[in-house]
């Protein structure tokens, strides 16, 4: 297969390790970040401020000149934060032919308005096709090489299988789906969990604590996304179920170790990226409006707003009333 010319946008941890995974698939890659100090690092096989400690192959050509990365892109993979979606696609936008696909990578949703990424992208760039690509990898796993599945989703079944084919390599293995809402939500909602379970973790609420709040809250994941007419089975996937577990279960997950800061009662301000806690407010608001049973949403988006204690939240999902584990 012809090499593509793949575009990644976002210098962070995420972006340095799919830009990686994408030289290893045997794309030609340049990635744009704004900080010219990631830019000169990804160059030279470091990005010390978001992979420490990772030495990678050189050959990713990075720059600050958005115009000039998008320049004879054939596919565009979008991986700035969730919240930075809409400004990015903004200047993204003059620079990017209308039959370019944008893959969009991060995990969330737009908290000032609720709006999906994916419609997001639809909104600013209609002409473009969009896909989603998500599920269990941490980007340090990925830049050095680990094995690693996630799925590519688009509304064209096909479209997501030949990005899927493109983006696999020897360590990265992509599925695809059509459904691309219900990629989206498991890996925007996951996030949720992640820091309810690091909560449960940093409270010291014991380990059947944590299993039964994982449990529930992939009962709540797969009630809301329902809801938003996503597939059961996609979250049952990787971008749901399987990144539930991997967030929920490791210290190394931003989320969780917010979460963990949360339970502990320390001080949250100036930790590393959690997209989990704009995706809190944003989906218990969305939750509430529409009338979706989200209890630990709920609790997540209080605790985060100082509305509740930890014990106040554990109270209030232990005193639910009893019901059918089904329902
Ligand atoms: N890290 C991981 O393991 C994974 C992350 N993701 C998702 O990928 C997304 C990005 O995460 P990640 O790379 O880890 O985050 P990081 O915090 O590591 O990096 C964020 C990057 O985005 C840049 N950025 C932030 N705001 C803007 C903006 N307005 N315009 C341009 N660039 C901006 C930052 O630039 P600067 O340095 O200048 O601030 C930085 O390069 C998130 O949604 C995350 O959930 C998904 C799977 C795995
Ligand atoms: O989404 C991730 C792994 O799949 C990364 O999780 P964190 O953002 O919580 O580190």
């Amino acid at each position: 297969m012809s090499a593509y010319k793949v575009t990644v946008l976002g210098g962070g941890a995420w972006g340095t390790a799919l830009a990686l995974a994408m030289l290893r698939a045997g794309h030609v890659v340049t990635l744009w970040a704004r900080n010219a100090d990631s830019v000169e690092a990804v160059a030279n096989g470091q990005n010390p401020r978001y992979l420490p400690g990772i030495t990678f192959e050189t050959g990713i050509a990075a720059t600050t000149d958005l115009a000039k990365a998008l320049t004879g892109a054939d596919c565009v993979l979008v991986v700035t934060p969730a919240q930075a979606l809409r400004s990015v696609l903004g200047e993204v936008k003059p620079h990017v032919a209308s039959h370019v696909p944008l893959v969009l990578c991060a995990k969330g949703i737009e908290r000032d308005t609720g709006t999906l990424l994916s419609a997001i992208a639809s909104e600013l760039l209609p002409e473009n096709p969009v896909a989603a690509l998500s599920g269990p990898s941490f980007a340090t796993d990925v830049a050095r090489g680990l094995p690693t599945a996630v799925v590519v989703a688009a509304e064209d079944d096909e479209r997501a299988a030949a990005l899927a084919l493109r983006f696999s390599a020897a360590n990265l293995r992509c599925y695809s789906t059509d459904d691309l809402i219900g990629v989206e939500l498991g890996g925007a909602l996951k996030n949720i969990f992640a820091i309810a379970a690091g909560a449960v973790t940093g409270a010291g609420l014991g380990a059947s604590a944590q299993a039964a709040l994982v449990t529930r809250g992939f009962v709540e994941l797969r009630r809301i996304g329902a809801a938003f007419g996503a597939r059961p089975e996609t979250l049952m996937g990787l971008s749901g179920l399987g990144d539930l577990m991997l967030t929920c279960s490791s210290a190394q997950s931003r989320n969780f170790a917010y979460g963990v800061a949360l339970g502990k009662g320390e001080e949250l301000s100036g930790r590393p990226l959690a997209e989990g806690v704009a995706t809190a407010y944003i989906a218990a608001r969305l939750t509430r409006e529409r009338g979706i049973e989200a209890p630990i949403v709920e609790a997540v988006a209080a605790l985060l707003d100082k509305a509740i204690t930890i014990n106040e939240a554990v109270a209030g999902l232990m005193t639910r009333p009893l019901r059918a584990e089904a329902d």
